[in-house]
């Protein structure tokens, strides 16, 4: 599992590692040696400016100094600060730097050598100003190597406290931080290097991190692959409410939700549009809503196990209304867009009625509207997320590049194998179809999430530039059988 460690988790790693017998200098100095080999691998000797800060960072820095100094490449060394303030084992390591401590000047930077970014890490605790940012700042347009995280990174958040470099390669240790995935961050890090520093796994125990970069180790196992004695309604059949006008959304999100393994899927929508649906796509069924109450009994087969409600669905009285007999019927629940957006002034109507195993699906402007108030907008995208799905008891899959997906529980994700190209019209409509597919075979509510939003980005990178959200659905048998292959 790729476990993402909070800073104050990666202390507490640090410490651990410590009192279980690895002394705090060898962590420094196989840091160190570990940014070195990574810059060998990549470089052949070149005039290199390593920047020093204040704290351990630096410490690491000057490690790093003397081994590639060693290794015969040009180093010069320049500290933020004071050699005399330096303490601990920073101040060990400084004390083992053979050449001169120069000011950590803009002019270091002249002639263009490769920059070893070692200023701040975890212990960055306010935004950069005043010397440190003009240091940053002149690393514009170079190459530079961060140590832990581009110096003004935040490793919790992924923001940039005043000023941070663009690397081209981040070294990190043990484990990646939220900020090496989350936007900015992932950007400004450049190609990202998880180093061992003898720091043993079992600190992990210790921990019990509850952040992962999602990917299928967390949930393939749960994958609910078709027995070969199964038959189509032991795979549930999903129901997703169809509107009156933007027809194509839920068109999209029946066959996702078929492709993703559902048994059946019905389209329930307003009798006018049923010519429209039930032309399209000949797997999916189509189910007019003849008069009033008629979603509320439909929906009292047991056997329709799954209900999305949202994509094209209309904003107001009418999609409340069908959220709430599809809660009253207490089926597996994923709302997405209008539904969610039809309770943006009566939030706490909707958030009071959620569980595990209703998936939200907001992208920043819904979750705004439905968390505004609750949560507010201020946090980070996995603080938010993480007090969405606090708040709602529901499973909260907050949309974008970097989507983090929250389960009530506090266990979060952070996706990373979106590509761009799924910025397109009714990429989310598809997701939201996948969710559908795998909660109507019984996935768990968050498991089911962290499937989707997976299988979503890598049907995506299949297809790549100029997909549409037609393609996606039929690039999900390809991705499924790559990964059944895995097992
Ligand atoms: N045993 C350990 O804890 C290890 C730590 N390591 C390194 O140590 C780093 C963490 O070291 P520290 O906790 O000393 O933290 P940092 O070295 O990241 O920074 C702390 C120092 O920066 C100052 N500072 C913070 N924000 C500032 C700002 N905006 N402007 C000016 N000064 C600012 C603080 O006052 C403090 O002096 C890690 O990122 C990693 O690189 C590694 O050597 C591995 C082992
Ligand atoms: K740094």
């Amino acid at each position: 599992m790729d476990e993402l460690l909070s800073v104050a988790e990666m202390y507490r790693a640090d410490q651990l590692a410590i009192a279980a017998g690895v002394p705090g200098p060898a962590l420094m100095e196989a840091a160190g040696a570990a940014v070195v080999r990574a810059v060998c691998e990549r470089w052949a000797p070149h005039p290199t400016a390593v920047l020093c800060g204040p704290g351990n960072n630096g410490g690491d820095g000057f490690v790093i100094a003397r081994l590639l100094l060693e290794a015969g490449w040009p180093v010069r060394l320049a500290l933020l600060g004071t050699r005399s303030a330096l303490t601990g084992d920073a101040a060990v390591a400084a004390d083992r730097w053979p050449g001169p401590i120069e000011a950590a000047d803009p002019y270091i930077l002249k002639g263009n050598p490769l920059v070893i970014d070692a200023l701040f890490g975890a212990g960055l605790s306010r935004p950069l100003e005043g010397h440190a940012r003009a240091i940053v700042e002149a690393m514009e347009g170079r190459t530079v190597v961060a140590v832990d995280v581009p110096s003004g990174l935040h490793g919790d958040s992924g923001r940039v406290l005043g000023a941070a470099p663009q690397a081209a390669l981040t070294v990190t240790f043990f484990r990646r931080k939220p900020g090496h995935v989350l936007l900015p961050g992932r950007t400004l890090c450049g190609e990202v290097v998880v180093a061992d520093i003898g720091i043993p796994e079992r600190v992990l125990d210790g921990i019990a991190p509850q952040t992962a970069v999602n990917e299928p180790s967390l949930w393939r196992h749960r994958f609910p692959w078709p027995a070969l004695d199964g038959h189509k309604y032991a795979r549930g059949h999903a129901v997703v409410l169809g509107g009156a006008r933007m027809t194509g959304a839920a068109r999209l999100a029946s066959v996702a939700a078929l492709r993703a393994g559902a048994g059946l899927v019905t389209i329930a929508c307003p009798p006018a549009a049923f010519p429209v649906y039930a032309a399209g796509c000949a797997s999916v069924i189509v189910d007019p809503l003849e008069e009033d109450g008629a979603f509320a009994r439909l929906l009292q087969d047991q056997r329709k196990n799954a209900v999305l409600i949202g994509p094209g669905a209309g904003r107001g009285a009418q999609t409340r209304a069908a959220v709430m007999a599809a809660l009253d019927a207490r089926k597996a629940c994923v709302l997405d867009a209008d539904a969610l957006t039809s309770f943006a002034d009566s939030a706490d109507e909707l958030l009071d009625r959620l569980d595990k195993r209703c998936v939200l699906t907001p992208h920043e402007g819904e979750f705004a509207r439905l968390f505004g108030d609750s949560v507010g907008m201020d946090g980070d995208k996995l603080s938010r997320v993480r007090a969405a799905a606090a708040r709602s008891g529901a499973v909260v899959v907050l949309k974008g590049a970097d989507t983090a997906v929250a389960a009530p529980d506090g266990r979060a994700v952070v996706n990373i194998n979106a590509p761009p190209d799924l910025a397109t019209a009714g990429t989310g409509d598809v997701l939201a179809g996948i969710v559908l597919g795998l909660l109507a075979q019984g996935m768990d509510g968050f498991e089911a999430a962290c499937t989707a939003v997976w299988l979503h980005g890598e049907a995506g990178r299949a297809l790549g530039p100029g997909l549409i959200s037609d393609d996606l659905a039929g690039a999900l048998p390809g991705v499924l059988k790559a990964l059944k292959a895995q097992d």
